[in-house]
């Protein structure tokens, strides 16, 4: 039987599923693996269902030397707490769980969405502080969504799932940034940079991966394209975004809003950040969800199962 390190809590259920398969260490604790103990995953064991802020990077390989682990299987689509080109070098396989993911996460993308243009949360701590003075005709006013402009910098999965939400639903138009060109069921624009796209929209959706290559793509100078009446909403990892620049817009009010659901030094959010009405701040929430955590362990130990019994792995990334 293989020796499987389970890196953190699951759903029962995926647990119950890895322990009829593997020998399976479960590390009961809601919290990452330190840097010894991924260093002890990659060599005491045949593989570890890995989790989110796991930094597996190129000092944790080093020092694990030639390791005895040969698959690291992350429960979550985005990898970018792996370092896959130096796993590969290593002989390690490493897999996700795309799809699963998708249509929780668009939920939450359409929630902040919502409670920014509609300044949700801002209403709720004001019923909360017992300072309502009741409904009256100019209170808190915020951004109608139906009928405006959807920016998705990042059109894949989660991207297209957001989208198909804003026309079908919002009767919203599309724009988007992407590598390639997307063929899809609604009419949809397609910019050439992030600043063309921020320059053109209402909201700015972020969904493209983490990688060196998006890094602080949303920066000052994006920023700096959008309306004073638009929000930028992020529900795909925190460094896309410059947050000190976005602190910054927000405090001189040169954009409307933000809807965040992840940070750029999670799970640390600034105070400045946390001081300012116009921002929604959700504590990563996209995927939050039983049946969606299920089936993201499912596709992970899927991925551990095919992997020990010699066959292709169904999502390799
Ligand atoms: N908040 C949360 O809880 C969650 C967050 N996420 C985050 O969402 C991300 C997206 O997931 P998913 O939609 O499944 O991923 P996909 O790979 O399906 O989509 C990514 C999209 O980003 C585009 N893209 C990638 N790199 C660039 C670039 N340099 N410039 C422009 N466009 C680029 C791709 O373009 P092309 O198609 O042309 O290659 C693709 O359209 C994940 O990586 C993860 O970080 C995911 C789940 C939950
Ligand atoms: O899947 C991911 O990438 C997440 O952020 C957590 O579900």
């Amino acid at each position: 039987m293989s020796r499987v390190l389970i890196g953190r809590n699951l759903p029962e259920s995926v647990l119950a599923e890895a322990r009829k398969i593997f020998d399976v260490t479960y590390r009961d604790s809601p919290y990452p693996l330190s840097h010894a103990e991924m260093v002890e995953a990659l060599t005491e064991y045949d593989g570890a269902l890995v989790t989110l802020g796991d930094a597996f990077n190129a000092e944790v390989f080093a020092e694990a030397g030639v390791p005895r682990a040969r698959i690291l299987a992350n429960f979550g689509v985005g990898y970018n707490h792996i370092d896959v080109e130096v796993a590969k070098r290593a002989g390690l396989t490493v897999t996700n769980t795309p799809g699963a993911v998708t249509d929780a996460t668009s939920d939450i993308a359409m929630t902040l969405m919502l409670m920014s243009c509609r300044r949700a949360a801002e209403g709720e701590r004001l019923v909360r502080s017992g300072k309502w003075e009741g409904w009256h005709p100019v209170q808190m006013l915020g951004t109608h969504m139906t009928g405006k402009r959807v920016g998705i910098l990042g059109m894949g999965r989660i991207g297209q799932a957001i989208a198909r939400r804003c026309h079908f639903g919002f009767e919203m138009e599309v724009s988007y940034v992407s590598r390639s060109e997307k063929s899809l069921d609604f009419p949809a624009t397609r910019c050439e940079t992030p600043e063309a796209l921020a320059a053109e929209v209402d909201i700015l959706v972020v969904s493209v991966p983490a990688s060196p290559a998006t890094h602080h793509m949303v920066n000052a100078d994006v920023l700096a394209e959008m309306k004073p009446t638009a929000h930028l909403v992020n529900i795909a990892r925190g460094d896309i975004v410059d947050e000190a620049a976005l602190i910054a817009a927000l405090e001189e009010g040169r954009i409307a809003g933000a809807g965040l659901d992840v940070y750029e030094h999670e799970p640390d959010v600034p105070e400045a950040l946390r001081a300012l009405d116009s921002v929604v701040l959700l504590p990563h929430l996209g995927t939050a969800t039983l049946e969606v955590r299920e089936d993201m362990g499912r596709m992970a130990v899927e991925n551990l199962r095919a992997f020990f019994a010699g066959e292709d792995v169904p999502n390799p990334v």
